[in-house]
């Protein structure tokens, strides 16, 4: 759509904003049309009824009823007109509403749509999204206005047209000289003003963030604490000026066209007005002819006038619900396969993957080779930055590498079904989110289709440690994790988690799907205290037992159990084997763990000292153990004493 020219554009936009205002109620769409119809021809024939009362009443004809009759039926035309007018206004707000839904509807479904995150990374179309949001607001009402405007001023015009072409017909010209023009200008401004809003979306957006940072609950510690408060409304403040400029050239330009238009169409009304009374003065028009010119001058004038505004904002929105159109009819960023994963039985591996996020970014992987054997467990290690994270993405295939292939049990995850591979795996991130839910959804939302199973969702919490914390909390499971709703009046604004409680809750998800074929635990224990990390891992692990498993943790230890470590940097697998297998090799890893455990030696803790060379790691595994330091290492250390 973006190659198209303005033009095509908004015809485009136009027709699917009729099909859309068609599809969402055309029950609805019709009663608003049908009123319109009849309230914008009911002016003429009032007009038509003046014009031959005052004829009557001029030519002093006698009284035979007549003249009574079309008095009543002047006024009864105009308080009918305005009756339907009312009627038909309560429709369109009706139908109006029923476009909102099912617009926002169709915008949200194709954004919950795309499968991977590149769009959602990407600042263009972030833009486009919050335009498309802007749009399904506005959209409707530019739909059913530009409909009825179109029904309206056609009817209007056409009634009119009629009686002004009886009167004296050179004056339709004039009247179509002063409206065409105006239209075609209308379009051009109309134009001018998406642009505007087109300019200034980016600025809008860094603003909003600045306003949000302002009033977060997560940042305003650090707000304060540094005094930012000023910068951001410094930033604000310059965003504000500088969008508010633009917008003050724009509206400058527009409010000279509109000027300029209407001295143009005064100058008409006037020039046909002189004619029209010459002509009467001159016996060849009666005075019920003026009557009835001045009345539909004024009608196709303001049918037009009305329909030309309405063009012009609904011309704005149709321009810019191109961008919904965009959005909507934008094609998923990965292509689902057709395949059904089933149960994994030999195992996942990477053949030689690159990735990177973008192509200006560098390669996050470089020619990645790993296998993640079926029943065993794969530590992934190595230095922040180094790609851990973006293998555990690239395995949920929230995006696809750029070269090489990932495989589930030999066939490449592309030709998977992607729901079916997604519902295979339970899945912990390092930054999980806590949902401005109850605690009982913040759970369920592990497993959606148990999300009302409260006996499943404590056993879950249970699990992750989090049972206790969540019934101390006001309204237990039903209490909101977010100050920024209140549930029962603004008394009760529900409560915010230490970011350990939180860790619990989102690990708890995992247990909500116990039967998963992998496991994926990225930093699951990373905000824990010792013992309730030593804890809940021991429970991952229990969950995990003899399924795959791919785990990252800084903490080496709890990694120690993995039945083969990837230790990565800079995006390529550097080494890889068993912990002991590692440590002999004295390499990356050795190196890492020993640091690590070096700072837990202490002379006061009971047990075998801590021997800091490679293949004397039992004393350093016990001491990191008995310091509750990791549930791998206790597992280790339980199994082997
Ligand atoms: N969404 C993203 N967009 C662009 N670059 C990214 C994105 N996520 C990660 N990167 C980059 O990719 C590289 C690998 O990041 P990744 O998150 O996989 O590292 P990691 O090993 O998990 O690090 P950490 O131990 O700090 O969690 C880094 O250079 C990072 O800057």
């Amino acid at each position: 759509m973006t190659g198209d020219g303005p033009r095509r554009r908004l015809g485009r936009s136009l027709l699917a904003a009729l099909r859309l205002g068609w599809r969402a109620s055309p029950g609805l769409l019709l009663l608003s049309a049908g009123l319109t119809v009849l309230a914008s021809a009911l002016p003429a024939a009032a007009a038509w009824a003046s014009k031959l009362l005052v004829d009557r009443l001029t030519r002093g004809e006698p009284d035979d009823g007549a003249l009574v009759l079309l008095m009543a039926a002047v006024i009864g035309l105009g308080g009918v007109a305005l009756l339907l007018g009312h009627l038909g206004a309560v429709a369109t707000a009706a139908q109006q509403r029923a476009i909102t839904i099912h617009a926002e509807g169709g915008l949200y479904a194709a954004i919950s749509g795309f499968p991977g995150l590149r769009y959602f990374e990407d600042p263009v179309f972030r833009d486009r999204i919050q335009l498309a949001e802007q749009s399904a607001q506005v959209a409707p009402r530019a739909v059913s206005d530009v409909a009825l405007s179109l029904v309206r001023t056609a009817v209007t015009i056409g009634s009119f047209l009629g009686v002004v072409i009886a009167v004296w017909w050179p004056m339709v010209f004039l009247l179509l000289a002063a409206a065409v023009p105006a239209i075609l200008m209308q379009s051009v401004l109309a134009r001018r003003k998406a642009r505007t809003s087109e300019a200034i979306m980016s600025q809008s957006r860094q603003r909003l963030q600045y306003q949000m940072l302002l009033t977060d609950l997560e940042a305003v510690k650090e707000i304060r604490l540094f005094g930012l408060g000023g910068l951001f409304q410094r930033r604000i403040a310059g965003h504000l000026a500088d969008t508010s400029r633009r917008e003050l050239r724009t509206e400058r330009g527009v409010a000279l066209t509109q000027a300029l238009l209407t001295l143009f169409s005064v100058v008409v009304t006037v020039g046909g007005a002189v004619v029209v009374v010459l002509q009467a003065a001159a016996g060849r028009l009666t005075a019920g002819d003026v009557l009835l010119f001045v009345a539909a001058v004024g009608g196709v004038q303001g049918a037009f006038g009305g329909s030309v505004v309405q063009l012009s904002s609904v011309g704005q929105a149709l321009y810019l619900f191109g961008h919904y159109l965009d959005v909507t009819g934008t094609p998923p960023d990965l292509v689902d396969g057709d395949r059904d994963p089933g149960r994994l039985r030999e195992g996942i591996e990477f053949h030689d993957v690159w990735f990177r996020y973008s192509e200006q970014a560098g390669w996050a992987l470089r020619g990645v080779s790993l296998r993640i054997p079926a029943g065993v467990a794969v530590g992934l290690a190595g230095a922040n930055g180094a790609g851990k994270s973006t293998i555990v993405k690239l395995l949920c295939r929230l995006y696809d590498p750029d070269r090489g292939r990932i495989t589930w049990d030999g066939v490449d995850l592309r030709d998977l079904r992607l729901a079916d591979l997604r519902r295979r795996m339970g899945v912990t991130f390092q930054d999980y989110v806590t949902y401005e839910l109850s605690a009982a959804e913040n759970i369920g939302v592990g497993a959606v289709a148990a999300i009302a199973d409260r006996d499943r969702i404590r056993q879950a919490a249970a699990r992750a440690g989090a049972d206790d914390v969540i019934e101390a909390l006001p309204h237990g499971y039903d209490t909101m994790l977010t100050r920024l709703f209140s549930m029962n009046g603004p008394q009760d604004s529900g409560v915010m988690l230490s970011g350990g409680q939180a860790q619990r809750v989102a690990v708890a998800r995992s247990f909500m799907r116990p039967d998963a074929d992998l496991f994926i635990h990225d930093e699951p224990t990373s905000a824990l205290d010792p013992l309730a990390a030593e804890q809940v891992g021991g429970q991952l692990e229990a969950l995990r037992g003899d399924r795959t498993a791919v785990v990252i943790s800084h903490r080496l230890a709890a990694l120690r159990s993995a039945a083969t470590i990837v230790v990565l940097d800079a995006g390529e697998v550097v080494e890889q084997g068993t912990h002991d297998g590692l440590m002999t090799a004295d390499g990356v890893y050795a190196r890492m763990f020993s640091a690590q455990a070096a700072g837990y030696q202490d002379d006061r803790v009971d047990g075998p000292g801590l021997a800091m060379h490679n293949g004397t790691q039992e004393g350093i595994a016990h001491e990191i153990g008995a310091m509750g330091f990791g549930p791998a290492v206790s597992g280790v250390v339980r199994r082997r004493m």
